[in-house]
């Protein structure tokens, strides 16, 4: 099958990008990380519109850049549907018509009701852009995206301008659409709900430097360093600042850890909030900041010896003490997770093409 693969090394001013990314024909790809850290660069250097350094950028057998080689394909001839921030819509053209632009010839009239109808565009279908909302102009860049027929799915932030609801039934159609084309589809986004219900793998981007690759919830559960746990929404991390006996400590206390470490101290450990429980036997030493009710599950925000603020979740039966009580922390092993302050980045291997 082919898939999307691509070693970048690309450099602008105070930006340098290094990333080897392997994007398979089936299933999504999420890309994520800090503002800034080149998630949108990645996209536009596959799409041909920045050009690499050195490297190469190949679908399937045909390649479409390679510096030795001195060949670097048009972004026209690489059959991608892009869809950025910005939408990039024609302001002259009614929607129907910025739908209809860049679809392949022979797809007439039908294949753009088709897809306003599916992104629920159609009363629209005469209005130009200026006269949408901004989640309205983002289905109208999305259908565009996919009336082109693409080879190559490239999405930047798509749904972030929708509402709840809308969002929920775009994902749903957006799974059903790279399910029936299997195509190299790559998702940058902020929102990690987008990344949890939509990919089958995710890359955490940081400072232009790929830390981590793999299958979605593998690396949600073992981020490899700090900075991508940070990225992927692991609140609880305490800074270390010693080790020893298999034990960790911070101004906020001390913990066991499971298991030798493989290396050194780390920088930080984090905590799962899912698992810790309030004990009267030994634990770290918590102050109650706040008790909140999410329906399913209550999180209670507490205070360490040194202010950190650690958060947890406990059953909807659970009945802690008020704000204010200090009580004690009971972690599990398997809810702490040492980590260096930065990771490498596992090999991908061969068979994520297969
Ligand atoms: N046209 C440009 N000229 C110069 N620098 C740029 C340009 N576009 C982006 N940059 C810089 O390149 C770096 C990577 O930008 P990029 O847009 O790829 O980040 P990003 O991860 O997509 O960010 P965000 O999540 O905020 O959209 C940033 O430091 C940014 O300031």
């Amino acid at each position: 099958m082919p898939c999307l693969e691509a070693d970048l090394d690309f450099r602008r001013a105070g930006f340098r990008l290094a990333a080897r990314i392997r994007v398979p024909e089936t299933g999504i790809t999420a890309l994520v990380g800090p503002s800034g850290c080149g998630k949108t660069t990645v996209l536009r250097l596959l799409a041909g519109l920045e050009r690499p350094r050195s490297g190469h950028i190949r679908h399937g057998e045909h390649v479409w850049f390679d510096r030795g080689r001195g060949i670097d394909l048009a972004p026209r001839l690489r059959r991608v549907g892009l869809m950025f921030q910005d939408y990039a819509l024609f302001p002259h053209l009614s929607v129907a018509r910025n739908v209809a632009f860049g679809q392949p010839r022979g797809d007439g009239a039908e294949a753009v009701r088709f897809w306003l109808e599916r992104l629920q565009l159609l009363p629209f279908a005469e209005r130009r852009p200026h006269a949408l909302s901004g989640g309205q102009r983002q289905r109208v860049a999305l259908a565009r995206a996919l009336a082109s027929r693409p080879e190559v799915l490239l999405l930047d932030e798509p749904f972030s301008a929708v509402d709840l609801g809308l969002r929920q039934s775009l994902r749903l159609l957006f799974q059903e659409v790279v399910a029936d084309r299997s195509m190299p589809t790559v998702l940058v986004t902020h929102d990690l709900d987008d990344v949890r219900h939509l990919a089958d793998r995710v890359g955490v981007l940081v400072e232009g430097e790929l830390r981590q690759f793999g299958p979605t919830a593998e690396v949600f559960s073992t981020p490899c360093d700090a900075e991508v746990a940070r990225v992927l929404g692991w609140d609880n991390r305490l800074p270390v600042s010693g080790c020893e006996d298999g034990w960790v400590r911070g101004g906020w206390g001390c913990l066991r850890l499971n298991g030798a470490l493989a290396s050194g101290i780390p920088e930080l450990v984090a905590i799962r909030p899912h698992g810790p429980s309030l004990t009267e036997g030994p634990g770290l030493e918590v102050e109650i900041a706040r008790i909140t009710d999410m329906g399913g599950y209550r999180t209670l925000l507490c205070r360490l010896p040194d202010r950190t603020a650690l958060q947890i979740h406990l059953p909807p039966q659970a009945s802690p003490p008020p704000p204010g009580t200090r009580t004690r922390l009971s972690i599990p092993e398997h809810c702490i997770l040492p980590l260096p302050a930065r990771g490498r980045v596992p090999a991908i291997p061969s068979s994520a093409c297969n």
